[in-house]
């Protein structure tokens, strides 16, 4: 048996798109509209032709019916006038020819004398006997040529309704030279009056045509000539025999187009004529043809108007599915955009920048490559978005991802993994500085004022930087390494960027340890307060003591806040801890005050993320009611950029904590990027100026400018001025030249155990320091 063979899927496709295409409204009510006119078109036509022809058909019939009963009504009148003719030729005899005639009439045998006139001419012509001899003329009949009957239109009577026929016959024998003549003369309307007008027409034609090529009577219409020339043959020429049907003719008389019959007699010598006009005859098939096309031209027209508005529905449909369609495509379009881009920022999201990153590896992975990536988090995110709100905080991601986008090159790759934490990817590189370049001016672009709300904030950002293939020939593992790198980032004091390396990854893996044993170290009762003392530059004299957190972890050992206290801002453990610290300084300035040491000054630091949290005025009130220490002698050390994250809420808070009596040092002054000037703006009590340009005093003038410029507007502002990390006698001896108030550093007290400092504090109240 043999297998169909099946429709190749081309041309089954071909046949589909065809017959789709054909169902498609905009093509399928125009065809079938064409379809329908075409078949509407084509019956009228049909229809008009069909009744044209038998409108025509029947015209020539009628034509031929009439000619048929005209030519008989002719023949008659002709043979009962040539009957009269003969029988006046048979009764002449020696009686005079008036009173043969005269006993003819009154015997009934002549026609009646008011249509007929019967008269005798001499061979000169001359009449010589009549029926009405009152009004015969003279001398208008000549001698009939031939045996036979003639006719002929008296001489004196060429035109006219009135005009008489005269039929003649021979008296004598034709070898008479001068033979006398029979006539019967009868009115010329007699022969062509037997039709109402509503047969005829107003143009159709009767008539009586003689062989000498005149029209003996013509009737058209209502009128009647006699006498005009026609071409006997030609008239009489193609007519054929009787029962024909007449011909469709243009008449050379007067141009009128007509169907004819132009019969001549046999008996007699002329031709009847019957033409009744085409226009005429055809008006009731025109006005059907009219009526007809109107008909077509109005459902013509329906259809057009019927078209026009499926059209029109049609049109608006498909422009309603094409406007669905368009709004499903944006919407799968927007779908699929929102699944691979961050909403916030628009840029790349973690699911999409995993893609590109594997792609970029395998890329790199066939040529040869070499790629980096840096992970970055911004530092103190947390902090901004907590005190300023969200939408400050979305608003500074956006432009921080305007500011990345506009630090890299367009084949570099930046992306929002979420948070505050961004991605670059950066193919093709060939070194570290390469890299190292871009990261500089990523933190640049990042360390610029940002504008908040109307206020002028700046914020930093840490970068980790991990390379393909070195640090990773996978994507989690780069991912990670980078990551790792930007932890180290942030424990070397943020706003830098660090290469991975081995070492980074166990200390990574220290960090996460220590992670899980921070959040147990407060319950375990790990951490421990140190204590540094503060002298009066003036006195020499222990004014005051500085409380600075240490971690006894019991493997590690003695731990300092650098390596955990970033972690526990991180985790938000920073504060139940700097409720802890506080209390603990607090309790051990009345340990001292009750062991009889002076009353002397305790200062606490503040991390970020305590001093913006709405709890830290309620922890401070409820450390000192708790252990009774006087709010004067309590001092929270902030630092600048802690103050320029938030400016006006960091005054806020400051005068919160004013309010409580509290003392207020910003610390590390000099470091941050605020201005001197305004320090007036807060309510302040000391300034601490950094151990770095303490550090190098002696050997940088700028640091010693900068150092006296610091002293200068302390003094200016009503603030004690504190040098912090002293370390030589030198440095001492510069900072008394340049009237600073108190020093701090390992040169006079190293930060100490709170037994250990008591007896520290002791000695200096025995020994007073040679300051
Ligand atoms: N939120 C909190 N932060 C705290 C707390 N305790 C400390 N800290 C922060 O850690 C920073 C480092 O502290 P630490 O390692 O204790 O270092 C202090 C001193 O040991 C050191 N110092 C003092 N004198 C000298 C010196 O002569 N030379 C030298 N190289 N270092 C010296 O300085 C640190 C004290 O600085 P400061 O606070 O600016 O007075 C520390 O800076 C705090 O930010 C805590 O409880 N909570």
């Amino acid at each position: 048996m043999t297998e169909p063979t099946p429709h190749p899927p081309a041309a089954d496709a071909s046949r589909r798109h065809w017959l789709h295409q054909l169902v498609e409204p905009g093509v399928l009510f125009p065809g079938l509209a064409l379809l329908t006119l075409t078949a509407i078109w084509l019956v009228t036509l049909d229809l008009v032709e069909r009744e044209y022809t038998a409108a025509e058909q029947r015209a020539a019939a009628l034509t031929a019916d009439l000619a048929e009963t005209y030519e008989a009504q002719v023949v008659r009148a002709l043979r009962e006038i040539d009957t009269t003719l003969k029988l006046v030729r048979y009764s002449l005899d020696e009686r005079p020819p008036q009173r043969v005639l005269d006993e003819l009439g009154q015997q009934g045998m002549l026609p009646p004398t008011l249509l007929f006139e019967v008269r005798i001419s001499d061979a000169a012509g001359n009449v010589i006997a009549s029926t009405h001899p009152s009004s015969a003329p003279q001398s208008v009949i000549t001698a009939a040529e031939g045996e036979g009957m003639q006719v002929a239109l008296p001489r004196q009577q060429a035109s006219g309704a009135d005009s008489q026929l005269a039929f003649s016959r021979r008296l004598t024998t034709a070898d008479e030279p001068a033979p006398a003549v029979v006539s019967v003369l009868v009115s010329a309307a007699h022969f062509v009056s037997g039709y109402e007008l509503d047969t005829l027409g107003v143009q159709g034609v009767l008539a009586v045509a003689g062989e000498e090529d005149t029209f003996l009577v013509r009737r058209t219409g209502d009128t009647i000539h006699t006498g005009e020339p026609v071409d006997y043959a030609n008239l009489v020429n193609g007519s054929g025999a009787l029962g024909d049907p007449a011909q469709l003719r243009v008449n050379e008389w007067d141009d009128v187009h007509r169907y004819l019959v132009a019969r001549a007699l046999f008996e007699f010598p002329v031709a009847i004529v019957v033409g009744l006009s085409r226009s005429e005859q055809m008006a009731a098939a025109s006005a059907l043809q009219r009526d007809y096309y109107w008909r077509a031209l109005l459902v013509t027209l329906a259809f057009l108007v019927v078209l026009t508005m499926l059209g029109r529905l049609s049109w608006k449909l498909r422009r309603a599915q094409a406007s669905v369609l368009e709004e499903r495509l944006d919407h799968a379009r927007r779908a699929e955009y929102l699944a691979f881009h961050d909403n916030l920022t628009e840029l790349p999201n973690r699911a999409y920048f995993s893609r590109l990153l594997t792609h970029g590896m395998q890329h790199a992975r066939r040529y040869d490559k070499h790629l980096a990536l840096l992970f970055l988090d911004l530092d103190r995110f947390k902090a901004i978005n907590d005190s300023l709100g969200h939408d400050a905080g979305d608003e500074l991601l956006q432009e921080v991802s305007l500011r990345l986008g506009r630090a890299v090159r367009e084949s570099d790759t930046v992306a929002r993994l979420g948070g505050d934490e961004f991605v670059v990817l950066l193919p093709e590189i060939h070194d570290q500085e390469q890299v190292h370049q871009v990261a500089n001016k990523i933190l640049a672009a990042i360390s610029a004022p940002f504008t908040l709300a109307g206020q002028e904030f700046r914020i930093t950002v840490s970068i980790g930087i991990a390379l393909y293939p070195a640090d990773g020939e996978d994507e989690q593992t780069l991912m990670k390494h980078a990551d790792v790198a930007m932890y180290h980032a942030k424990e070397e004091g943020k706003n830098n960027a660090q290469f991975y390396s081995e070492q980074l990854k166990s200390d990574s893996l220290e960090r996460l340890a220590l992670e899980s044993s921070l959040r147990k170290a407060l319950e375990r009762r790990e951490f421990r307060l140190y204590y540094q003392s503060k002298l009066d530059m003036a006195t020499g004299r222990v004014i005051g003591m500085e409380a600075l957190l240490r971690w006894q972890h019991p493997e590690l050992g003695l731990i300092l806040p650098k390596q955990f206290i970033p972690l526990a801002e991180e985790n938000g453990l920073i504060i139940p801890i700097g409720r802890w610290v506080i209390h603990t300084a607090c309790r051990q300035n009345i340990a001292w005050q009750q062991a009889g040491f002076p009353a002397l000054s305790m200062a606490v630091n503040l991390s970020a993320r305590q001093f913006l949290d709405d709890g830290l005025p309620g922890d401070i009130k409820s450390a000192l009611q708790a252990t009774g220490m006087p709010p004067q002698l309590l001092e929270v050390e902030i630092t600048e950029s802690m103050m320029m994250v938030d400016m006006p809420r960091a005054v806020s808070v400051l005068q919160e904590l004013r309010t409580i009596g509290v003392r207020i040092a910003i610390d590390d002054f000099g470091t941050g990027y605020s201005s001197l000037s305004k320090l007036q703006a807060l309510p302040l009590d000391t300034i601490k100026i950094d151990g770095s340009f303490i550090h190098d005093l002696l050997d940088n003038a700028v640091d010693r400018s900068l150092t006296e410029a610091i002293i200068d507007l302390g003094k200016r502002l009503g603030l004690t001025v504190v040098a912090e990390g002293v370390e030589s006698a030198e440095q001492i001896a510069y900072l008394r030249r340049h009237a600073c108030d108190q020093v701090q550093g390992f040169y006079m007290h190293e930060p100490q155990p709170a037994d250990e400092a008591a007896i520290s504090l002791q000695r200096r109240i025995d020994n007073v320091f040679p300051c």
